[in-house]
């Protein structure tokens, strides 16, 4: 099940000055998939951070704007409150707990989400395995000891089992091989098709992000720059040069990648 997400002139300052969003509209529709596109700094994560209520832990505050969700204002509630309204943040860096098993780290995700647990029935891990089989042939494994794209795929993951209706991701592919985040977004895809969950991405894979978003935005120094459905974004070649600083069809290159 999905839930819609509508935004209107959001305003986002960081202490005193520093202005990191202007006057940014934005709306994801029940069960609809879109992806929030620039370049670095141009305030992707901090628009995922004011309506997951994370903003206030980095001394940020939305000056102006509104926040619906499902119709309903919801800017100023704590993040634990959005959490059980169902709106779920995969922050940018994963944030697995690399001392605990793949198991382990579900059960403590499920535990603090949800409520549940600590054990969980057998049919809710086969339906995380169902979309991720590599975790279920490293379920016993160190997450710290996973590869980039499994931890990845341990994050989404995590954050499946407190059943999300609006599921928000923070550079899913940063630091992946192609391949790899490639077969992120496909899972991604399924899940949005299968569950019907609403979904936003922020990425930098222009090519990527649009092959399976239905609708971008385009974000440059805070402010919106550009919108439109998938296809249309794509043909806009200028978009990239202009926007993003480089090739449509290339992620910026990571060291990293594995
Ligand atoms: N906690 C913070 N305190 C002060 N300024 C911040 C903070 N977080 C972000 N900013 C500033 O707000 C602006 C937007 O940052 P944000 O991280 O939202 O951009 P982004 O598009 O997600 O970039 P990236 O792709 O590099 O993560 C930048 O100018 C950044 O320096």
């Amino acid at each position: 099940m999905g839930a819609s997400l509508k935004i209107t002139g959001l305003s986002v300052i960081y202490g005193a000055a520093i202005e990191a969003l202007e006057n940014v509209s934005l709306t994801v529709p029940e069960g609809g998939f879109v992806a929030l596109l620039g370049a670095n700094g141009a305030g992707k994560s901090t628009l995922l951070k004011a309506v997951s209520g994370l903003l206030r832990f980095e001394n940020g505050r939305a000056r102006a704007g509104k926040i619906e969700y499902n119709g309903k204002p919801i800017g100023g509630l704590p993040s634990y409150q959005l959490a059980r309204l169902g709106i779920l943040h995969v922050r940018e860096g994963r944030f697995v707990f690399p001392n605990m098993t793949v198991e382990e780290n579900l059960e403590a995700a499920a535990f603090a989400q949800a409520g549940r647990g600590p054990k969980l029935p057998g049919h809710v891990y086969d339906e995380i395995f169902g979309y991720f089989p590599s975790l279920e042939r490293r379920r016993g494994s160190l997450a710290g000891y996973l590869s980039g794209g499994e931890q990845q795929m341990l994050a989404i993951g995590r954050a499946l089992f407190a059943q999300p209706e609006l599921l928000m991701v923070d550079e899913a592919s940063l630091g992946l091989a192609p391949k790899i985040a490639a077969e992120i977004f496909e899972i991604l895809a399924r899940i949005n098709r299968e569950r019907g969950l609403s979904i936003l991405v922020v990425e930098q894979n222009v090519s990527l992000a649009l092959r399976h978003a239905a609708y971008g935005y385009v974000l440059e120094s805070g402010k919106l720059v550009q919108e439109g459905n998938a296809e249309s974004l794509m043909d806009r070649e200028k978009l990239s040069k202009r926007y993003l600083g480089g090739s449509v069809g290339e992620a910026a290159p990571s060291p990293a990648a594995h």
